[in-house]
């Protein structure tokens, strides 16, 4: 809220284009997709060749499935990976791109087969958190913490509803 404060101000709402000077946004969409990856696992790759990987030989014709989320948590990559440490991408990890071949971090997959919603899903996740957060206080019902632990599903679920309360912060002729 400070960085959109400062950037945006509050005599209007934020729009697509400031997103390139909030740095401390882009660094939490990266750690928000670091520990919480929509899909914890690559969909099914086949090898078209004999090859060799970290040792072990994969015969042509065998079936890949990447699993992303331990790759994102790997202790050696990331310290204290189960916390959750935006600004871990503005200092230690400030070169990891998410559409690059940055392998510690590839929510999106990678390659010619990685996601090609890959653009249009951040430009939503990123506005659409950025004109919730400039626009409105968030408090949870009896101040309790955020519970994170996730459910069974194709593309990872919340185990329990997110409950949030909201208060506009921004003048009122903003939310016509
Ligand atoms: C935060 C949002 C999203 C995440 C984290 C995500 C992640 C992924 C991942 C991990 C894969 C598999 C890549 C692989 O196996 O190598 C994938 C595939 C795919 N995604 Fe997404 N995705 C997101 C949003 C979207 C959106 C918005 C669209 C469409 C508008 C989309 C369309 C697809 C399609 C069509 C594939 C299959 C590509 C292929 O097999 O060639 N995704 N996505």
């Amino acid at each position: 809220q400070s960085e959109l404060d400062n950037h945006v101000g509050n005599q209007r709402r934020v729009q697509e284009s400031d997103h390139r000077h909030l740095e401390y946004h882009k660094a939490i969409g990266k750690e928000t997709l670091r520990l919480y990856p929509p899909g914890p696992l690559s969909l099914p790759h086949k090898s078209m060749e004999d090859c060799t990987f970290s040792g072990r030989s994969v015969r042509k014709g065998t079936w890949l499935i990447v699993n992303m989320s331990k790759i994102q948590y790997d202790p050696r990559v990331w310290s204290d990976p189960d916390e959750f440490r935006p600004d871990r991408f503005l200092a230690t990890h400030k070169d990891i791109e998410l559409r690059a071949q940055d392998f510690e971090l590839i929510p999106f997959g990678s390659g010619r087969r990685m996601c090609p919603g890959v653009n249009f899903a951040l430009r939503v996740m990123h506005l659409t958190l950025a004109t919730l957060l400039h626009g409105f206080d968030f408090v949870r019902p009896g101040c309790k913490p955020v519970d994170m632990t996730e459910g069974i599903g194709l593309i990872v679920p919340r185990a329990t509803p997110l409950d949030v309360l909201l208060s506009p912060r921004l003048p009122p002729h903003l939310y016509g």
